[in-house]
């Protein structure tokens, strides 16, 4: 019988440009791999620098810190002996800039693997930075031969099957693969395609964490040679995964926790809605554009509205409630009801809320447009000057209490205009910006199975639609409203 290999692979979740504290949970993931025993461990792509390192890599100064970070860790490594590391960092040399990945074992540098496929569609903009790379790199631990390869070569046949042919058994991928409802299927189809139809297993080790707009969601797996999956970690969550590599076959370890906040189990849940997973993306990617930016606190205007009362949701769900901040700011056109639901919601969750009239300075506002103004008529202009106003006070509380605000329009709003410049669309992160105001109603819902929160009137309630708010037409603003809220087409309010 072959002796066997062991490989754990770490979903961690770094921060652009934060080399030392990227290191250092490199080093804390390669402690815990090396007090197992394992042999090698398997990091996500550019974990070094963090993904995606954009115009950080124009910069000589910042080329040169990762560089003596990168020869620092190395020394580090080396103290944990006979582990193999397989790290993704950046490249630079006078061929160019590379996307790169080295196997370290013992303070030696086994051999660096440049990214062939450099993506340059969507959210990606790899050519911008980055020369691609042409060799396979494979390693032999005992008798066991891995080929090293990073995200987006998998998605083309070239790079595995040149792994293949150089002799690897599996194919390690470091991954930065961003989250998208659905993409885990895609990359299990991919990655069955790409490397199991060409003889090898796959070891798919994801960046997990929220950086800036995008959202990681590790869910990283492990795949035999026949498209079985042998283990796969939870989305959302950092976790190192852990499999032995005994005759050729990939068997499954127990998986094991990383980093501070464990809330998320690390395996995956049978049958878990959708919503589940959509909800812990918002979560992620809120705490961590507030905690990579330095904001411990953020202010919410609550208006008794779905929208407001999701994102306070998801706030506190990232945060915690006493970081957070609502302000319900009534005019004489707010209705009772929107006041109630509003201090009720902050209730249920107990999160300081405060109340701000803006009547007087609307008044205000008015009378000094008045001599300009005249007679004509009221429209667009007065409803507006009340969010803008809202706006103001917002952002006066945020650079008071150093507090973010956050924004609280959807994707549907935002995608036909419908918000107000300088007014609601105030604030520093807007937690829906993805999310069509259907699936808005669909999270309140889901969110409310785990504990109820949001009171059931502003899920049931219709949305308050006004179509002089908008520059849409009123056949287009019917349109919205049935296709936001089925159940209300009469254009009451
Ligand atoms: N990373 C981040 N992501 C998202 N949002 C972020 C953020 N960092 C801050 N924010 C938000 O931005 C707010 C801070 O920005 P802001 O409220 O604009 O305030 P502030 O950062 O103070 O920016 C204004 C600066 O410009 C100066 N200024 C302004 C206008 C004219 C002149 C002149 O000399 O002519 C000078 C003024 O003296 C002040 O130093 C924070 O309270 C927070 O809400
Ligand atoms: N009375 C209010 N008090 C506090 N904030 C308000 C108030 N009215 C509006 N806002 C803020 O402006 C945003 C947009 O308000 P708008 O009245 O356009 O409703 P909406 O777009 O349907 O959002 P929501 O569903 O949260 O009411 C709200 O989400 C909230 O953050
Ligand atoms: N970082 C990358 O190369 C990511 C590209 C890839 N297609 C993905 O989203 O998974």
């Amino acid at each position: 019988m072959e002796p066997s290999v062991s490989v754990a692979f770490a979903q961690i979740n770094q921060k652009v440009g934060d080399l030392a504290g990227n290191a250092a949970r490199i080093v804390q993931a390669a402690a815990l791999a090396h007090e197992q025993g394992h042999d090698v461990l398997l990091l996500p792509e550019l974990a070094l620098t963090g993904y995606a390192p954009e115009d950080l890599l124009l910069r000589c100064q910042f080329l040169a810190d990762q560089q003596a970070a990168l020869q620092s860790l190395q020394e580090t490594l080396a103290g944990f002996q006979d582990l193999h590391v397989v790290l993704g960092h950046v490249v630079s040399t006078d061929k160019g800039t590379f996307n790169a990945a080295s196997v370290f074992l013992n303070g030696d540098n086994l051999g660096t693997y440049l990214k062939q496929e450099l993506p340059n569609y969507s959210v990606f903009d790899e050519k911008r930075y980055f020369t691609a790379g042409r060799k396979p790199l494979v390693f032999t631990v005992r008798n066991h031969t891995f080929g090293v390869t990073i995200c987006e070569d998998v998605w083309f046949a070239s790079a595995a099957t040149a792994a293949r042919q150089a002799g690897a058994d599996t194919l390690l991928i470091l991954n930065a693969s961003p989250y998208m409802v659905r993409k885990h299927e895609t990359r299990l189809a991919v990655v069955r395609r790409n490397v199991c139809d060409a003889g090898m297993g796959a070891i798919y080790c994801n960046l997990v964490g929220g950086q800036d707009e995008l959202v990681f969601d590790g869910h990283s797996f492990v795949i035999d040679r026949q498209g079985n999956i042998v283990t796969e970690l939870n989305s959302f969550c950092e976790a190192v995964g852990r499999i032995q590599v005994s005759s050729g076959q990939l068997q499954a370890l127990p998986s094991l926790p990383f980093g501070a906040d464990q809330s998320v189990p690390l395996q995956i849940q049978e049958n878990e809605a959708a919503e589940a997973e959509i909800w812990r993306a918002l979560v992620m990617g809120t705490r961590d554009y507030l905690g990579k930016n330095f904001f411990g606190k953020a202010v919410i205007g609550l208006s008794g509205g779905i929208d407001s009362a999701v994102v306070l949701a998801i706030a506190v769900d990232a945060i915690g409630a006493e970081n957070l901040h609502a302000v319900m700011m009534p005019s004489r056109f707010t209705a009772d009801i929107s006041v109630n639901d509003a201090q009720d919601m902050a209730q249920r969750l107990a999160v300081r809320y405060d109340e701000i009239a803006i009547s007087p300075m609307f008044n205000s506002y008015l009378e000094a447009l008045a001599p300009i103004f005249g007679d004509l008529p009221q429209d667009t202009t007065e409803e507006n000057l009340q969010a803008r106003i809202r706006g103001a006070l917002l952002m006066a509380l945020s650079n008071k209490f150093n507090a973010i605000v956050l924004t609280t329009g959807n994707k549907s709003e935002l995608a036909t205009g419908y918000c107000t410049l300088y007014g609601d669309m105030v604030g520093g992160y807007a937690p829906l910006k993805d999310i069509p105001k259907t699936l808005v109603y669909r999270l309140a819902s889901w969110r409310n199975t785990q504990s109820a929160i949001i009171p059931e009137r502003i899920i049931t309630r219709p949305p308050q639609l006004s179509c002089a708010k908008t520059r849409l037409t009123r056949t287009a603003c019917l349109n919205m409203r049935c296709w936001t809220h089925p159940g209300a087409s009469d254009g009451t309010q």
